[in-house]
């Protein structure tokens, strides 16, 4: 799915305007959008606040990078109905040459099932990401993991702090020049992530695989990987994605070294 913003606002504008202009020029931005699009808008969800665009802006915006570096705030009208969650099935990514954001399914997603993303970094702990959902976007998270019994969410827990740990060792070992413990230990990785339900994005650590077995000088390994990284690029990728790049870079390599 992609979806354009019906409203995108530069950060600088939100931080310096005085709020009452702030608010009338957003406003009269709104009511100028087509009226599907102003209807979308009007009726997302709200947050709190008094003033009506204030609280739907607080509710439903995305902050995304425009190609000249600036941070903007955007309404997005499909993205905004989706819910968190802190078992996602589903990321969203800004394509600044389409100036639209990619959603983008972990897994399979039936017909008929909810699609949902994580508005925060999913190497937060339970608490960490309860609080800052609750300061940040202002509700209590009723996702199937916070809801889940007291023995699934320290069991998450666990995965989810083993997987930071190991992300670090395997740097450790990479740097250190332990290649094989890093292979073994970005292999343990994807099969945690499986475990955990938690989709890593698997073309990343088919590129550290292929990076790790280059560095050990098994060029056979590292072809394979980096084939599997670039084929998970292309189905994970954009049209502006540097990996799928770098990815497609590093197999040509790989294969003119070997020709
Ligand atoms: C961007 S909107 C998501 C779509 C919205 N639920 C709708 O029906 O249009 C964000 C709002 O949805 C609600 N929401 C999203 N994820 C939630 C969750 N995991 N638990 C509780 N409320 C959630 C919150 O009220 C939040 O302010």
């Amino acid at each position: 799915m992609v979806d354009y913003p019906a409203v995108l606002v530069g950060l600088d504008f939100l931080a310096d305007a005085k709020p009452h202009h702030r608010r009338r020029i957003i406003k009269q931005a709104i009511g100028q959008l087509p009226e599907l699009t102003r209807e979308s808008v009007y009726g997302l969800s709200r947050g709190d606040g008094t003033y009506e665009v204030d609280s739907i802006l607080g509710a439903n915006s995305n902050s995304v990078t425009l190609a000249d570096g600036e941070l903007h705030v955007g309404v997005f009208p499909k993205v905004a109905r989706i819910n968190h969650s802190c078992r996602p099935n589903a990321y969203y990514r800004f394509s600044q040459r389409r100036l639209a954001i990619e959603m983008v399914a972990y897994v399979p997603i039936e017909a008929g099932q909810e699609i949902l993303i994580s508005y925060i970094p999913l190497h937060l702990k339970h608490g960490e990401r309860r609080k800052y959902l609750k300061d940040n976007w202002g509700f209590e998270c009723r996702c199937s993991l916070c809801h889940a019994p007291e023995s699934e969410i320290s069991e998450s827990e666990g995965r989810r702090r083993q997987v930071n740990e190991m992300k670090q060792t395997l740097q450790d070992a990479r740097r250190d020049g332990y290649y094989k413990d890093a292979i073994t230990i970005a292999g343990d990785l994807l099969q945690f992530a499986e475990w955990e339900g938690i989709p890593l994005l698997t073309p990343e650590y088919h590129d550290t695989l292929a990076d790790l077995y280059l560095l050990k000088g098994d060029m056979a390994n590292a072809t394979t990987y980096a084939r599997m990284a670039l084929n998970g690029w292309v189905q994970f990728g954009s049209v502006d994605d540097d990996q799928l790049e770098n990815s497609r870079r590093l197999l040509q390599g790989l294969v003119d070294a070997q020709s």
